[in-house]
């Protein structure tokens, strides 16, 4: 009883004053705390504040590079399992950024980032087109392949060239000779959009006209575009959508830093990129500090994200030379055994907090890359000072990064495997990955698989959901917030201990499933 009367007493900023604030502040707990130890994200947890706000009215905008800004602060990993241009696409129109790997030919690369920037939400804009001459049998064969509603008949069978009509399942159903030519059997009176046009109005006449498939051409009558019915359906709006001044998705791309990357970022350039990221393990190299010199001053378009790095000396160099963003992690991804073979690297919170302590004072947002494997992992990244995040083994498995899914004993699967494996090297990466003239394969990542994680049309909402309820419970508005909180010490953390750490995940239990969404 006597308790009670005390406490209704005093306002939670007495209690706060006279008893001093739960937790620790992270300058305490990374300086003081933790006597010579790197911390990983697990190694800490968040201590919750006052929630007067729902978890919709939270701004997770930030910034990417020193002027590109996210509304959702997710970027996915350069490598040959995650992002290719679908993945790209995806991470853009929910406001996050793609970055498109580099083990692939020059032309390969360029065309990825193309696609991203061409990309108009619910036009298709490589649609499989036959020619007049192409037979009935000929869209026999294609459907044994893949359903269709409509097929673009033009002067070359691509985009591009001349409209000639369309050939429907109707117009084929009954023709008995298998020889005959599209050419009589294709419908010529059309229903088509001239460009430019807006998909509301493209809703609007395929409304009318009841076709499934709606042909955009230009003043030539040359098809640029194809619009579906179904895709319509299953479109929705992007209001969070990363896009560039000209309304076209933005996007990113791998470089190294050899002399022949140089043609590499020209092909690059042209496609429309928008950031470039300088891939190596140990950032800090003259090599890398030569590129970024390179780019900003033949580029000054194009910002440029240097790394990795880990440490605060690093981070300094890096960000003396140039760069416009910085990547953190070193060894910590789930493929990664850089610190294994090479004996470098840091736990990823200290790496994240000890960068972004001095890079963010100088206006340089660090991207926390690898070890999440959670959605708290996002929160802790951007609690301790990360602008944004950047994930591989989270993205990989989605129907959206590149790979065929397979079964493994009943469980549907795609491989996910390190830029430094030796399957990846084998691909194409060996001569960036060893010094010119190495003999030896020394490997610094694995090959392996993740689960099935379906589309991200339904898994970044439902991480984008998760890092809004931890951000909630931190009891902040927003990223920027946060990060005030982080400089100040208002934010507060503490370590966990081992059993701490046990008593925090599932425990006791004889058997449970673990579904995420
Ligand atoms: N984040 C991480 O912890 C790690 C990431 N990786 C990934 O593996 C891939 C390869 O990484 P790295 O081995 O660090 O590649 P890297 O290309 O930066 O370095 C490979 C070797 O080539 C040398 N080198 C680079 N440019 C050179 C030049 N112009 N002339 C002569 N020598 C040069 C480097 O000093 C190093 O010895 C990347 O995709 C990287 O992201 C690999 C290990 C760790
Ligand atoms: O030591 C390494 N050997 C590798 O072969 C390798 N491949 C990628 N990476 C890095 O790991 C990050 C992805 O990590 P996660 O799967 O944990 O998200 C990526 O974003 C990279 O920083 C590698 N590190
Ligand atoms: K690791």
């Amino acid at each position: 009883m006597a308790l009670s009367l005390t406490l209704d007493s005093r306002d939670e900023a007495t209690i706060v004053k006279e008893d001093g604030p739960d937790g620790f502040s992270a300058e305490t707990i990374f300086k003081a705390a933790t006597g010579c130890q790197g911390l990983t994200y697990d190694d800490v947890i968040l201590m919750p504040g006052h929630i007067s706000f729902s978890a919709e009215d939270i701004d997770l905008e930030s910034y990417v590079t020193k002027n590109i800004k996210l509304k959702t602060p997710l970027v996915s990993s350069p490598m040959d399992t995650v992002t290719e241009a679908a993945m790209a696409i995806q991470m853009a129109l929910h406001g996050g950024l793609g970055v498109i790997h580099y083990n692939m030919p020059i032309a390969e690369q360029a065309a990825n980032v193309r696609e991203v920037k061409r990309y108009k939400n619910g036009f298709i804009m490589d649609p499989l087109c036959f020619t007049k001459d192409h037979t009935v049998q000929d869209v026999r064969d294609m459907k044994a392949q893949q359903s269709f509603s409509g097929i673009p008949i033009t002067e070359d069978g691509k985009i591009g060239s001349k409209l000639f009509g369309i050939v429907t399942r109707r117009d084929i159903d009954f023709i008995a000779d298998p020889s005959v030519k599209l050419s009589e059997v294709m419908t010529k009176k059309m229903v088509t959009a001239t460009e430019p046009v807006g998909l509301e109005e493209a809703n609007a006449l395929l409304k009318t006209s009841k076709k499934g498939k709606l042909p955009v051409i230009n003043a030539e009558g040359n098809l640029v575009a194809l619009i579906s019915r179904t895709d319509l359906i299953k479109n929705r709006d992007f209001p969070l959508a990363t896009k560039d001044d000209n309304k076209q998705l933005r996007c990113g791309a791998a470089i190294g830093t050899r002399p022949e990357d140089r043609n590499r970022l020209a092909a690059l350039a042209e496609a429309g990129v928008d950031v470039i990221v300088i891939d190596s393990s140990q950032g800090d190299s003259m090599y890398q500090h030569e590129m970024v010199k390179f780019i900003k001053s033949t580029y000054p378009a194009i910002d440029v994200v240097g790394g990795n790095v880990v440490t605060a000396r690093q981070a300094a160099n890096l960000i003396k030379s140039g760069v416009d963003a910085l990547r953190v992690g070193m060894g910590v991804g789930s493929i990664c055994t850089t610190q294994e073979v090479c004996a470098v690297g840091r736990a990823q919170a200290s790496a994240v907090y000890n960068t972004s302590r001095i890079s963010r004072k100088l206006g340089v947002p660090v991207w926390a890359d690898g070890g999440i494997a959670a959605t708290g992992h996002i929160v802790k990244a951007l609690a301790m000072g990360a602008g944004v995040v950047m994930m591989g083994s989270m993205l990989a498995g989605t129907e959206e990064a590149p790979g065929e899914y397979f079964f493994q004993e009943g469980v549907r699967l795609k491989r996910y495997r390190g830029m430094g494996s030796i399957e990846a090297m084998s691909k194409g990466s060996e001569k960036r990955y060893f010094a010119s003239g190495a003999k030896v394969k020394v490997a610094q990542g694995v090959s392996g698989a993740v689960v099935d994680k379906g589309s991200l049309r339904k898994y970044l909402p439902y991480l984008i959901t998760g890092l809004r309820h931890g951000i909630q419970d931190v009891g902040m508005r927003s990223t920027a917030e946060m990060h005030e909180a982080l400089a100040d010490g208002t934010l507060r953390l503490e370590l966990r201990s081992p059993a701490a750490q046990r008593e925090g995940g599932v425990h006791s239990l004889h058997s449970f499933e673990k579904r995420s969404m």
